[in-house]
């Protein structure tokens, strides 16, 4: 049997009850970092603490790191029932950078499950069920360390991935790590992990989060590791190419260090161009590649 045929799975191949029951023991922390998503913390926030916290038991803490909001993220969150930190906030001694992955490398301090469920905030086609299907194989199956996530886009696009997904990370795993191409959903923010992993690896502090972990987690522990899920249908709100274009830049620099032809400076100047008027308008953006390193090491004082 292949990988793909043996660890893949459906959100459905296991009850909430039945995993309630085979979690015991074990404490789940769900973990959403959030800028900006004042128009959908809130509902995610609410949905999720009412049937996986109060009607179910599945999860133990839910946690929203918000990262450098300028609106009302953080208050919306924690009127809805999450537990809300500031990024910036956790262990100012280990400094602050801006981006995702920073937001999630820093959840590590404030967490407490030996599982670990990330899901993004700016969610607007999901459900609560995302949940139980990212913890199914974690809980079921010793062997298994992480869990990724894939669903079907509404509209015309079905099972393919966002624009990043499909021009930069399918090549990218093509070229350097095959086995990962059977991973449906490589960007998706919604995946979990056993702590145990998680404080071990490396976390680029941008947008070069996820696809590190499936890199780091192969060649450390190899695809039996992995497992992923289907989650059935998710949409989320876009950004537009421009901004596509630092996410895209961070991915390709995590690659390129694990490739060891990574650029020496964690800061790279990306250039764009917008035409205006009779000109071209240059845009010149500074792109950050900056790691942590894995936080047992971090804890014992070795910092970025
Ligand atoms: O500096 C940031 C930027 C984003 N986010 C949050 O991270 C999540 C996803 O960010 P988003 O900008 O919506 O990413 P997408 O364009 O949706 O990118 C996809 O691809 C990324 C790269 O793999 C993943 O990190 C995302 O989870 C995945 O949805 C959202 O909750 C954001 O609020 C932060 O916490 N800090
Ligand atoms: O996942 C991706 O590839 C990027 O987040 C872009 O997604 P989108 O094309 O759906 O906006």
């Amino acid at each position: 049997m292949s990988w793909f045929e043996r660890n893949t799975h459906h959100w459905d191949d296991w009850s909430l009850a039945g995993l309630v029951a085979a979690k015991q023991g074990q404490r789940v922390s769900l973990v959403v970092p959030a800028r900006n998503e004042a128009a959908t913390v809130g509902d995610l926030v609410s949905k999720l603490r009412t049937s996986l916290m109060e009607t179910a038991t599945l999860v133990d803490e839910l946690v929203v790191i918000d990262s450098d909001s300028s609106d009302d993220t953080a208050q919306i969150a924690s009127d809805a029932g999450a537990a809300v930190y500031a990024s910036a906030a956790i262990r100012p001694d280990l400094g602050s950078y801006p981006g995702k992955g920073e937001a999630m490398w820093k959840s590590q301090f404030v967490t407490t499950g030996e599982l670990i469920v990330f899901m993004d905030a700016d969610l607007t086609d999901w459900d609560t069920h995302f949940v139980r299907g990212l913890l199914g194989p974690l809980v079921n199956n010793p062997t298994i360390e992480l869990v990724k996530g894939f669903y079907r886009r509404p509209g015309e696009h079905g099972l393919d991935g966002g624009r990043v997904t499909e021009l930069v990370a399918r090549p990218l795993l093509a070229l350097h790590r095959p086995p990962l191409r059977d991973l449906i959903q490589p960007l998706a923010g919604e995946w979990s992990i056993r702590r145990s992993l998680f404080e071990r690896l490396q976390v680029p502090t941008g947008y070069g989060v996820e696809l590190a972990a499936l890199v780091d987690t192969l060649d450390t522990r190899g695809m039996d590791a992995i497992a992923q899920v289907d989650l059935g249908r998710r949409d989320h709100s876009h950004q537009d190419l421009f901004d596509l274009g630092l996410m895209a830049t961070q991915i390709v620099g995590m690659m390129s260090r694990r490739l060891g032809t990574g650029p020496a400076s964690d800061d790279v100047g990306l250039r764009q161009y917008i035409p205006s008027e009779g000109s071209t308008e240059v845009v010149e953006r500074s792109v950050s590649l900056l790691e942590r390193p894995p936080v047992r090491e971090a804890a014992s004082g070795i910092i970025a």
